[in-house]
């Protein structure tokens, strides 16, 4: 039997964040030439020498057009190609997947507006909680990272209930479409997802009751930092949900662990980056791996990303499918909880893994 974490213990997880300076302010400030020791981050000098660029290293790419009006050879052969995906890479890169540019454009520019706003707009929406459906702020989170992060963040939950902040002007409809947009690439991906691993289509939709699934849309946003080696944009980590659908506004800094190397991700132009998450790996008994990743930051250009999580419905218990169960070779490896439990308790930091 899966194991299960004693949560009468969990109290509501506030994140004492203290009002900081965003680090946008911070970079912004004309005395700032050197990084302020509070975001020196110690690389680990393993990860350093291992960053590859090389072409057999590049992540797959999927045209999920194919799903919709593609043939039915077309159809299993990117069933397959997703399963692979899921199994040796954990992400992919998406094309041809209806999100129009025109909108991907339009969404980077209002959240560069909202973070343009005067610090003490943008305060108004500084959220304590992780469940706070709207939550403004610089990446420090005292019980989790053990030095400040060279990003600023906001995240709004867009579904079922859709929240955004009422500035700036025409920020909530482009969010509102934008967030649709992405939320119907999840739904086609879900399905040939379920497919891929020898489960009915709408597996995955039932056993996360995904009608009433999370999604959130977040923004980060790295300045230009005066010693980029120095300081790091998110650290290393694995994404919370089924799958995070993910654009940035050209410049590159994310990069993917893959056969312990850390590999530069440059997105094609208007391709969507996807993550497979922590609930899809629970989900699939492991048989979908949930991407290691981090964000780093360089010294020439503000880099922004936008990330879409998707989960399951908060109340809802994730746990290994029976039916990707074996007793003797494949025993239920992860724990049982609440996505809602899940988040909370990975914010108190006592939610070493997904392993419990
Ligand atoms: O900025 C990026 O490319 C990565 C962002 C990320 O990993 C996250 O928001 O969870
Ligand atoms: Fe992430």
């Amino acid at each position: 039997m899966a194991s299960t974490i004693p949560l009468d213990t969990l109290k509501a997880s506030t994140v004492h964040s203290p009002k900081m300076k965003s680090v946008k302010a911070l970079a912004e400030s004309a005395s700032l030439s050197s990084l302020p020791s509070i975001y020196s981050f110690t690389h680990n000098p393993h990860d350093e020498t291992i960053i590859s660029d090389d072409a057999e290293d590049s992540v797959p790419i999927i045209d999920v057009s194919l799903l919709v009006s593609g043939t039915p050879e077309e159809r299993s052969q990117v069933v397959h190609q997703l399963n692979k995906a899921c199994s040796d890479w954990g992400c992919f890169m998406l094309i041809n997947h209806g999100v129009p540019e025109s909108l991907t454009k339009a969404m980077i520019e209002s959240f560069q507006e909202f973070f343009n706003l005067p610090e003490k707009e943008k305060q108004e929406f500084h959220g304590n909680h992780v469940m706070d459906p709207i939550r403004c702020g610089t990446g420090f989170n005292p019980s989790m990272d053990k030095v400040n992060l060279w990003r600023d963040y906001l995240k709004c939950f867009t579904y079922p209930e859709f929240h955004s902040p009422n500035k700036p002007a025409g920020f909530s409809e482009i969010a509102l479409e934008f967030s649709k947009k992405n939320r119907e690439v999840v739904t086609v991906l879900l399905k040939a997802i379920s497919k891929s691993l020898g489960l009915e289509e709408s597996y995955i939709d039932k056993a996360t009751n995904i009608e009433l699934g999370l999604q959130i849309l977040a923004a980060n946003y790295y300045p230009a930092c005066p010693e980029p080696d120095r300081a790091i944009g998110i650290p290393s980590h694995t994404d919370h949900g089924l799958l995070t659908l993910l654009v940035d506004n050209g410049i590159s800094g994310l990069q993917i662990l893959h056969k312990e190397k850390w590999i530069n991700v440059n997105l094609l132009p208007n391709a969507l980056f996807v993550h497979i998450a922590d609930h899809l790996e629970i989900l699939s008994n492991g048989k979908c791996k949930s991407i290691e990743h981090r964000a780093l930051v360089n010294d020439k250009a503000t880099r922004m990303s936008i990330a879409l999580p998707h989960g399951p419905s908060l109340d809802t218990v994730i746990r290994p499918a029976p039916e990707l169960v074996d007793k003797e070779s494949h025993p239920p490896a992860y724990v049982e909880m609440t996505y809602r439990e899940f988040l909370e308790l990975q914010q108190t930091g006592r939610l070493r893994s997904k392993f419990g």
